[in-house]
């Protein structure tokens, strides 16, 4: 239905409003129920302990760049819930799945404008793909890292996430401060896309200020929002166009400016985009050299990962309906699953010696 008026001088450019399902609709076809929300609710418990530095593990956000494909993200998930399992005492593993990708300039903007990957932006059934997705995922007991893209689109999924991502492209951006404010879970600010690092430590300042900013309500009417400010707000270093910014030169760096600016000096590197040259071969080589900075770094409480089925990336052509290879990403390349895995590895590795744990491969072998 096209509830679109065009008298006089408005809706100009405008082709067609349509309705969607109201944010409390959503949520009642696929309610957080108790044992999800007691989930969501101790994993931003553990993800916040281990930014302020109670919990001495390492947080890694790792997962698809984006996520097209609900069946292959969810095996995704699998491999990846074994792996949170398997390296529990060391890192806390935050699945990475992003349905909304902020574009240089066009592009495919994920699975909640576009689920059906066709140009046919079907938003309704992208946010109910997305809802259900992060559903699925909970109940694999894995918690769900997501960048904010949309300002109205957290009321439909965010009571679903553990932590979030404003990325390098809205970092500046005062509704996304705004909207960040007022988020539930932890939220970390990409530096900018020239590498600046001041938009962050504004940003992350800003929203963790109270704020008052036009928004909607869980009917989906417009609404005057008020929030008390995010506390749990920090920087996540990506590089930028002036170059890498994961050394850990860079790292103390950076960690003395949030300091002296009173916020919190722990941060997160991302492996990936500026800091590989979106290279995911690259990127395994960043992550490897990041897990020997964290053995005598404090300052790095987590590391971002791209990562999916099939290493690399392909093409996607929204206007031709070619097959696409299962499981490899339509945007930024990613490592595949053995890379990630023997990554995972060495990050876990990492952390233990940080912690002083007495590393059992290296006490073998010098026995
Ligand atoms: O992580 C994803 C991309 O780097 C980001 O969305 C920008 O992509 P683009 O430059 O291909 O538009
Ligand atoms: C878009 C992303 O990153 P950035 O904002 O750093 O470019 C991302 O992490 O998907």
């Amino acid at each position: 239905m096209n509830t679109l008026t065009t008298a006089g001088s408005s809706n100009v450019r405008v082709r067609r409003i349509e309705p969607l399902p109201s944010p409390s609709a959503l949520v009642a076809e696929l309610p957080c129920n108790a044992s999800l929300t007691e989930h969501i609710q101790r994993s931003r418990e553990e993800v916040r302990a281990v930014l302020n530095g109670l919990d001495d593990r390492l947080l890694v956000v790792v997962g698809p760049c984006s996520i097209h494909d609900t069946e292959a993200g969810l095996e995704y998930a699998n491999l990846l819930a074994g792996a949170a399992s398997q390296h529990r005492e060391d890192l806390l593993i935050v699945m990475r799945a992003y349905f909304e990708k902020p574009r240089t300039t066009i592009g495919w903007k994920g699975l909640i404008n576009d689920p059906h990957l066709d140009g046919t932006h079907d938003i309704g059934a992208g946010l109910r793909a997305a809802r259900g997705f992060l559903h699925n995922v909970g109940e694999l007991g894995l918690p769900v890292g997501t960048e904010f893209l949309e300002p109205i689109s957290p009321q439909y999924v965010a009571d679903l996430v553990s932590w979030g991502a404003i990325g390098a492209r809205t970092t500046e951006s005062q509704i996304h401060r705004q909207l960040a404010s007022g988020l539930s879970m932890p939220v970390g600010f990409k530096n900018g896309t020239d590498g600046g690092l001041s938009v962050a430590l504004d940003a992350c300042s800003a929203a963790g200020s109270p704020q008052a900013f036009l928004g909607v309500d869980d009917d989906g009417s417009a609404a005057l929002v008020s929030t008390s400010g995010n506390p749990d707000t920090h920087l996540i270093l990506r590089g930028g166009s002036d170059g890498p910014n994961y050394s850990e030169t860079h790292v103390a760096a950076a960690s003395a400016r949030l300091a002296a600016s009173g916020l919190n000096e722990r941060l997160i590197v991302d492996a990936s985009h500026a800091n590989s040259g979106k290279d995911h071969r690259r990127q395994a080589e960043v992550a490897r050299e990041l897990a020997t900075t964290v053995e005598h770094s404090d300052a790095i409480a987590g590391v971002m990962l791209e990562s999916f089925l099939v290493e690399g990336a392909q093409k996607l052509d929204v206007a031709a309906s070619g097959e696409l290879v299962y499981g490899q990403s339509v945007t930024d390349a990613c490592m595949g699953w053995g890379v990630t895995a023997s990554v995972l590895g060495d990050l876990a590795r990492g952390s233990r010696r940080r912690r002083g744990v007495v590393d059992r491969d290296r006490s073998e072998l010098s026995l």
